[in-house]
């Protein structure tokens, strides 16, 4: 369960520890139990599968609405994006956590601040830290950039900024795709216009090989603060979902050139509910060392998110407040995995249940 601030119980310099120097997994970062409830590939006899979804096929719609109806993700192939750019984003990730220590804390994310480099940020909500390092980037990636290669930042700064540009494309179509399979066409939606640009954020993690994988957690159980997310992992697999309404982990297998698309705590607001955001969380292994990149989209900050009109009847009522990104972040940042449930106006009728009500996830 999530427990006591870590700053309240740590050593401030635990949080950098340079996880690549350790033969032995240190206690700070010993989990236990935290591969209760098994994982489903491995023998739990769930015979279904993360769905892969063909953004070419005719019924897209149709799938990517099941999808996030019963699990909340699915893979996206056929996006469009170039290959080159997913590898270019993978090694710029790659040459950054490859760099010394004292380099990365050239980069370190201050205190309260977004950008930067360091562990996760939902770290403050557990006793033991995460096997990983996270690079944060909010806005432009040039000053943090230019402290870790004073020489060489551009290279860094045009892959980022070409791969958001192209992500902002993909995650538009994707929103639009998804509401969509709610019956929810552009014209419906109030604050259409205002999502030309659409905001996001880039979130780089890696998880290095760890001595101990059975007691390590590389990244804690949670959902996404956002509308959607667009997860490219590197071809070493890690990341594993809880399907809706289910106990048992699933390990989404890394696919050549697919993303995977998480319905995030935003998007479960617009739905009214209809679609639970994904808890996921990552694991780690023996010999390799994994990179994911994260591109977090939400709304701008003038749009206030709440469950869509059309979604909304005598028998529906909207289960959530309106709230605004930044807002919302505010309340995951004091509440956690408690955060929808603290927006929710009320209870869900007989039937209705809010998929998203993860008290009872084991989170450590
Ligand atoms: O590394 C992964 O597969 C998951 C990353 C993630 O969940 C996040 O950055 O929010
Ligand atoms: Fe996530």
């Amino acid at each position: 369960m999530p427990s006591r601030k870590l700053s309240d119980s740590l050593n401030p310099h635990h949080e950098f520890l340079d996880l690549k120097s350790f033969k032995e997994l240190p206690d700070t970062h010993a989990w236990t139990s935290q591969l209760d409830g098994g994982d489903s590939d491995c023998g739990g006899g769930n015979p279904e599968t993360i769905p892969i979804i063909d953004l070419n096929n005719d019924n897209a719609t149709e799938l990517i609405g099941h999808a996030c109806k019963t699990w909340g993700v699915f893979q996206a192939i056929n996006h469009k994006i170039p290959q080159n750019l997913l590898d270019d984003i993978e090694l710029a990730g790659k040459g950054l956590f490859s760099l010394p220590m004292h380099q990365k804390l050239r980069a370190a994310r201050v205190a309260d601040g977004v950008s930067g480099y360091g562990v996760a940020r939902i770290s403050s909500f557990f006793s033991k830290l995460m096997w990983s390092e996270g690079f944060t980037i909010a806005g432009s990636p040039a000053e943090h950039a230019r402290q870790l290669w004073p020489q060489d930042y551009h290279k860094f700064c045009n892959t980022v900024d070409e791969y958001k540009k192209a992500m902002n494309k993909l995650a538009g179509r994707l929103m639009w795709l998804m509401l969509g399979s709610l019956g929810i066409s552009k014209g419906e939606v109030k604050w259409a216009g205002e999502f030309q640009g659409g905001c996001a954020a880039l979130q780089l993690n890696s998880y290095p090989a760890c001595p101990d994988p059975e007691r390590a957690m590389g990244l804690a159980a949670h959902t996404d603060s956002t509308i959607l997310t667009i997860l490219h992992q590197s071809n070493t697999s890690g990341l594993q979902v809880l399907r809706e309404g289910g106990t048992q982990w699933s390990t989404v297998p890394p696919q050549a050139g697919a993303l995977v698309i998480h319905v995030g705590d935003l998007m479960h607001i617009l739905s009214n509910g209809l679609y639970p955001s994904v808890v996921h969380r990552a694991v780690v292994n023996r010999s390799e060392e994994r990179l994911s990149v994260a591109y977090l989209y939400g709304p701008p900050s003038s749009v206030k998110i709440s469950p869509l009109p059309k979604l909304v009847d005598h028998f529906h009522p909207p289960l959530y407040r309106p709230i605004t990104w930044t807002e919302y972040l505010g309340t995951k940042a004091k509440h956690f995995d408690k955060a929808l449930t603290s927006v929710r106006l009320c209870a869900p009728r007989n039937g209705f249940v809010d998929n998203n009500d993860h008290n009872s996830v084991q989170v450590g």
